[in-house]
């Protein structure tokens, strides 16, 4: 195996998987009072004020992201992706694009190269042929961390947390991703430093909120139930502000109603602006929260289109035969 097709990062837990940072020593300790501007006492507001507090989340959640395209243009491309391990080709010569506020989905049976294809956009494998395109833009040898900063960012099948760390403090981790203030600024605690880590956790807070699982921030995410380990991973995903939020297989191990409650967040997380590209094996979810739906197998591109056309598609119907509803994506 050449060192460009090398998995993912070892062990998990140890590098940042948004940011390729390392983990900072943990601050907070769990279950200390956490203070975050925009987290109010919501049971006790009126209709009118909890809509306010609702949107004043929403605005701190979705900043301005200086994104070059309109929605419905073309955010990112996939053209002509060939990844190849040795003598086996997971991604042959695959295209696609995702318009900027779209949620599509990406489906599959098992080893049709999903999972492939998110590690090529993110930079966690280097294309064999072909190229990735982020608002025009080749992302060509990019690294990982480079990636997150042009703006995409990704969830892991296998939860990825720093789990020593508060929930808050995960969720940092994102928004350092964004600062700008360097080591030195840091160290010196420059005003423009100080002002940056305020923003931080008014920010992660907010994500938190947003996500539902603010009452848990100053919990160890080691802690934290399953459900909320991957509301938590979305959250710091979202904290790098990208143009593009990947998630793979977000629903796994969830119940159905679990299951309504994510396909509700993943809708909030479009109208609040953001564009989504989901992998989920649940093809109910898919079907339900999907605005375009493209379809691998062996590698290759079979379908695309609507979910109403991708469910009728004869292609899509053939490389599902024989397999359990549950376990079509
Ligand atoms: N690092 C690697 N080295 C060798 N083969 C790999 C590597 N990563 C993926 N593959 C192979 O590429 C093919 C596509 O795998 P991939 O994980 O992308 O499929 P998937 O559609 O995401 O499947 P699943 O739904 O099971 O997660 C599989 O045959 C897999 O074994």
């Amino acid at each position: 195996m050449s060192s460009q097709n090398t998995p993912p990062d070892g062990p998990e837990n140890e590098v940042s998987p948004t940011t390729g940072t390392e983990p900072s020593d943990s601050t907070a300790e769990a279950n200390e009072p956490v203070e975050g501007g925009l987290v109010a006492e919501v049971a006790g507001m009126t209709e009118k004020e909890r809509a306010e507090h609702e949107a004043e989340v929403a605005e701190v959640v979705a900043p301005d992201r200086e994104i070059a395209v309109e929605v419905g243009d073309t955010l990112l491309e996939l053209r002509d992706l060939t990844m190849r391990f040795g003598g086996l080709t997971a991604l042959n010569s695959v295209s696609f694009s995702i318009r900027r506020g779209e949620i599509l989905g990406l489906i599959g049976p098992n080893g049709a190269g999903k999972t492939t294809c998110f590690n090529a956009m993110t930079g966690v494998y280097r294309p064999t042929e072909g190229q990735v395109l982020l608002e025009g833009k080749p992302l060509g040898k990019l690294k990982r961390f480079e990636i997150t900063r042009r703006g995409i960012a990704r969830t892991f099948q296998n939860i990825r947390l720093f789990s020593e760390m508060t929930a808050l403090e995960n969720v940092m981790v994102g928004t350092d991703a964004r600062h700008r203030t360097g080591v030195v600024g840091a160290l010196l605690r420059l005003p423009r430093h100080r002002r940056e880590e305020k923003e931080g956790i008014e920010r992660a807070m907010a994500l938190l909120e947003f996500v539902g699982i603010a009452d848990r921030a100053a919990d160890k995410a080691r802690n934290l139930p399953y459900g909320y380990q991957r509301r938590l991973e979305i959250a710091r995903a979202l904290a790098t502000e990208p143009k593009l939020l990947c998630l793979d297989e977000p629903a796994a191990g969830f119940n159905p109603a679990e299951k309504e409650e994510l396909m509700e967040l993943i809708r909030r997380i479009r109208d609040d602006g953001y564009t989504v590209l989901l992998i989920e094996h649940d093809m109910k979810l898919v079907m339900g929260v999907t605005d375009r739906i493209v379809v691998l197998e062996f590698g290759g591109k079979i379908a695309e289109g609507s979910p109403a056309q991708v469910r009728e598609d004869p292609a899509v119907i053939a490389a599902y035969l024989g397999v359990p509803d549950d376990d079509v994506a």
